[in-house]
């Protein structure tokens, strides 16, 4: 972990707030090679992003306390055929984190549908702040994708499909407090299973692993997001871009959130063929994302240097 040395790079931090920031203006196309340079150095980069409003930003929040004061069988209960873990903790090597998945968040029924396996008598304030929550940052989500699809020369049909057959979960993150003498690891160093990760935490702990090797801790605030490249993203770039490497640290006193939106390809993938020539030779197999994440937990995955080549690679 965090070797204290200071490193001499950084992550960018791009302003998606800014007004000029429209398709193929110049701040666009500059903005297009930072997205796209920043994912293939580190991984990730950072986005300012004011389109969740601070009374947005508060509800869902509160909606997240509320979610993990449930008891704990409620917080257990299944709530998704896919193979994500709905409910994850209560794991003696990391004894802090809690985590709980919202399947397809940008539908409201789906939302609603969740909700009420939580709270039979219903919860309109949890579900509706979500669902505008989720919409919101899978918005910028688009923008993002968009940007780095653009930059490698892809054709907009391509793209587009690409677009539709993304699927969407909304993680929260809990961390209690660590007690004397417990680790104040609340997740290890990781790359996400996914394609993109968009994560915005309420306190300080998220920190992401630069080239270097060194560790950028993440400031929290509203309208800071960090943006990290899962290994599906990997698997579609054949190797351009980096999965971000991340860990959360519980340096404080008082409990930690956080919400990540996931994407997931809802279809079968193959690393885009622009991507591949001979400098550039074919690094995956034909990638099946709810296959991967099945294999995700098994021995072989577990023991092998990186899941993501020994599920697919070539
Ligand atoms: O708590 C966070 O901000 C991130 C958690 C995380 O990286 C994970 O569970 O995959
Ligand atoms: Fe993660």
């Amino acid at each position: 972990m965090g070797s204290g040395r200071e490193s001499h790079l950084s992550l960018p931090v791009i302003d998606f707030s800014d007004e000029n920031l429209k398709a193929g203006t110049d701040t666009w196309l500059s903005a297009c090679d930072v997205v796209r340079g920043a994912l293939e150095d580190h991984g990730g980069f950072l986005a300012l992003y004011d389109k969740v409003d601070p009374l947005l930003y508060d509800s869902i929040f509160s909606a997240m306390e509320q979610l993990f004061d449930l008891p704990l069988e409620a917080k257990m209960q299944h709530t998704t055929d896919k193979p994500i873990y709905s409910y994850a903790g209560q794991r003696p090597d990391i004894p802090l984190y809690e985590s709980m998945a919202i399947d397809n968040p940008l539908n409201a029924e789906d939302c609603h549908t969740y909700t009420t396996t939580m709270w039979p008598q219903g919860n309109n304030h949890f579900s509706e702040s979500v669902n505008s929550y989720a919409k919101k940052v899978a918005e910028l989500d688009y923008v993002v994708k968009r940007m780095v699809f653009e930059s490698y020369g892809l054709e907009n049909e391509k793209y587009e499909s690409l677009l539709e057959s993304t699927e969407y979960v909304l993680r929260c993150y809990k961390y209690r407090t660590p007690k004397e003498g417990e680790t104040n690891l609340g997740v290890r160093p990781h790359t996400d299973s996914g394609f993109l990760t968009i994560l915005n935490q309420r306190l300080n702990g998220l920190e992401i692993q630069l080239k270097d090797g060194e560790w950028l801790k993440v400031e929290a605030s509203p309208t800071m997001f960090a943006v990290l490249a899962g290994d599906a993203f990997m698997v579609w770039s054949n190797d351009r871009i980096r999965g971000c490497v991340h860990q959360v640290l519980m340096n404080s006193k008082v409990e930690r959130y956080s919400l990540g939106l996931l994407s997931y390809a809802g279809k079968v993938m193959e690393p885009e063929e622009k991507l591949v020539d001979e400098e550039h030779p074919l690094h995956y197999k034909p990638f099946d994302h709810y296959g991967y994440l099945r294999f995700f937990l098994t021995e072989e995955a577990v023991k092998s240097s990186s899941r993501i080549k020994a599920y697919c690679g070539i």
